[in-house]
């Protein structure tokens, strides 16, 4: 379903929250630049017989006490208002909004330095400084909002750092960021345009809030001076002749609230609209809330295991050899994954299963240079294309992303930034990797989303992505990921946000593209019948190790680890209908809660007493078969324990 494509002023101008007070700012502003052609009389032009009178046919506004007009002297001390509240605005946002941006996506050092520069600045009495500053300056208020606008910096860029960080964390940034767009890109075109909506109605606040400002250092007598006319000095006049008129305290003191008022609500309601451009389109990332309970870490040392044949694929694009990856958390360094070693060949397709929680992502994430905030290696080797990528800085992992690596996810809408159309999408990844010109650009849009038979390229290239279906948003993230010729593609359970049908189509398209282009895909799923359709290897994980690998048909159809046949037996595809689906009891031991020996072993039918004393390596009985149990090869005979269910 298509929505029509209302221009933006038109809707803008719709809406009376917006109309209004946009009404109100554009009249003023004409009027105040405008004055010396608009006003009915000069400022200072005195008429002292009708000083303080009321609003007549020749004064609308009334007099102030020497019996100047107070609408024309209303209209010029504008120009200047006007320019004073835009020097600091604009000033705190040239530098408060870039800082932000780049605090809440940098994170880490970038972010710990800006905050605490913030917190200095923060921690500047701004009075006397501002003070201090008119008293050099000879009361210049170009100066003074200089000052103000430096002194609002670290609000706004608390505002907008934390906006960042909220919208970093949606998939289609990570997924921008994984196709190989460095922080600014990743920042102008994905991130910008969702906080735009915050950032305006600061910049009103901040507007409003500069106008009192401004008025209040007038009005003291600090700012212009007198005769020269200014809101806040008109109101301070005001105030002194109070007791001989009370009209001149209206137009002067509402002028200024009627202003600030209208700063206040036009900004709500553009923040509004904007919102409203991708509310309904957003989806909120269902992330997975990771918490490792840690326990002391196992101080067995492990034993060696034969990785060989895990790392002996043909022609290996990547390889991961004794991967461990870390994360600090409240308890300590536990370890998330455990000694991974694999390695995908040129057009090879290596399977990754296992329940949720045993470190499937984790692999993926190490292979991708993204581990989350906190994780890192700490001992093995990540090699793509036969370097070594362990002291890549983000630059050089930026040039590999999207390039060299890419990545589906599994929730395709939310790897979409809702506010393109699928072509400029497609277009901004074609960009990012290839220098073209416009019209090669778009050809090569249009051959993306054909690569990924996608039917009606023409209409499709038109919609958002809140106007296409799960499957269609899936091949158009394969599309973008294809953009820049991959070597190698991690897909992270690819199908598991879509129908069955669907689900068979989009492996069917992998195989077919990776026949085509020679890619090697390592995919990550817990879906077996996805496994064995498109895996030439299977790798079982469980709770961060490698419990077994092979073949997939010699995998499936002859299990070695207990793991493994239990796994495969609660497929829940093959459940008889009528009858419940098998489980495997207990559940996932968390990091840091793996017991010294077999990871499995609390939950295994088969355990012995051996399962439990040490850890256990990966053995390799013979050509095809690797797994990560004492029984393997063995005879259970008299050591099978009574396990209770
Ligand atoms: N930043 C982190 N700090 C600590 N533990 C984490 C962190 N991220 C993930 N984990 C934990 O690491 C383990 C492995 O997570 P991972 O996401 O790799 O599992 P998975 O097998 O891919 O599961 P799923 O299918 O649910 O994604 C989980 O127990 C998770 O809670």
């Amino acid at each position: 379903m298509s929505t029509p494509q209302v221009p933006f002023l038109r809707r803008a101008l719709g809406r009376p929250r917006i109309l209004v007070p946009a009404v109100i700012l554009v009249v003023e502003l004409i009027a105040s630049f405008g004055a010396s052609l608009l006003a009915p009389y000069p400022p200072q032009q005195a008429d002292f017989a009708a000083a303080l009178s009321g609003p007549s046919a020749k004064h609308l506004l009334g007099t102030d006490r020497l019996g100047r007009d107070v609408l024309s002297r209303l209209m010029y001390g504008g120009a200047d208002t006007f320019r004073e509240i835009a020097i600091a605005v604009l000033i705190t946002l040239v530098i408060a909004v870039p800082l932000g941006l780049v605090a809440g996506l940098r994170r880490g050092r970038v972010d710990a330095v800006l905050m605490r520069l913030a917190d200095v600045v923060m921690s500047i009495p701004g009075i006397i400084l501002l003070l201090i500053v008119l008293a050099l300056f000879s009361q210049s208020m170009t100066a003074a909002m200089i000052v103000i606008g430096l002194l609002s910096v670290p609000g706004m860029m608390r505002v907008v750092r934390s906006a960042s960080l909220t919208v970093g964390r949606e998939t289609y940034v990570a997924a921008a960021r994984v196709s190989g767009l460095g922080t600014w890109r990743v920042a102008r075109r994905h991130v910008l345009p969702r906080i735009t909506g915050l950032i305006l109605v600061n910049a009103a606040l901040a507007c409003a809030n500069t106008l009192l400002i401004a008025a209040g250092l007038n009005a003291i007598g600090l700012g212009v001076k007198p005769p020269a006319p200014s809101w806040g000095g008109m109101m301070a006049d005001a105030a002194q002749t109070l007791n001989q008129s009370l009209w001149l305290a209206i137009p002067t003191g509402g002028l200024v609230a009627v202003t600030a008022a209208a700063l206040i609500v036009l900004g709500d309601g553009l923040r509004d609209m904007l919102a409203e451009r991708w509310s309904g389109t957003s989806h909120t990332t269902t992330t997975r809330r990771h918490k490792a309970v840690a326990a002391a870490v196992a101080t067995v040392p492990a034993p060696q295991s034969d990785d060989a044949w895990l790392l002996a694929e043909p022609r290996p694009v990547v390889r991961l050899t004794k991967v461990t990856v870390t994360a600090e958390t409240e308890h300590g360094e536990v370890e998330l994954i455990s000694d991974v070693s694999l390695a995908v060949g040129q057009g090879r397709t290596v399977g990754l299963v296992g329940e949720s929680g045993c470190g499937k992502s984790m692999t993926g994430l190490a292979l991708l240079g993204l581990l989350p905030n906190g994780a890192r290696v700490s001992s093995g080797t990540v090699e793509i294309d036969g370097v070594d990528v362990g002291s890549f800085g983000p630059g050089r992992w930026r040039a590999l992303r999207g390039g060299t690596i890419a990545f589906i996810s599994q929730e395709p809408m939310v790897g979409l930034d809702p506010l393109f159309t699928i072509g400029q999408l497609l277009r901004e990844a074609v960009r990012t990797h290839e220098k073209l010109s416009r019209k090669e650009v778009a050809l090569r849009a249009r051959e993306l989303l054909a690569q990924v038979q996608l039917p009606d390229p023409e209409r499709v290239l038109k919609l958002r992505p809140s106007q296409i279906s799960g499957g269609m948003a899936q091949r158009v993230s394969i599309a973008v990921a294809l953009a820049g010729r991959p070597r190698v593609l991690v897909a992270d359970e690819p199908t598991t946000a879509l129908d069955v049908t669907v689900q068979r189509e989009i492996v069917q398209l992998l195989r077919t593209i990776q026949r085509d282009t020679g890619m090697a895909l390592l995919m990550i799923s817990h879906d077996w019948d996805v496994i064995a359709e498109a895996c030439d290897t299977a790798l079982v994980m469980y709770a961060g190790q490698v419990v077994e690998a092979g073949p997939t048909e010699r995998v499936m159809t002859a299990p070695l680890h207990p793991y493994t046949r239990k796994l495969l037996a609660a497929n829940p595809r093959l459940a008889t209908v009528g009858e419940p689906i098998p489980t495997i009891p207990g559940t996932v031991p968390p990091p840091g809660q793996w017991p010294v020996g077999c990871h499995f072993a609390d939950r295994c039918p088969d355990r012995v007493a051996r399962c439990t004393e040490a850890p256990i390596a990966l053995t390799q009985p013979d050509d095809q078969d690797v797994a990560r149990c004492v029984l393997v090869g063995e005879e259970l005979g008299e050591e099978l324990l009574e396990v209770s269910s």
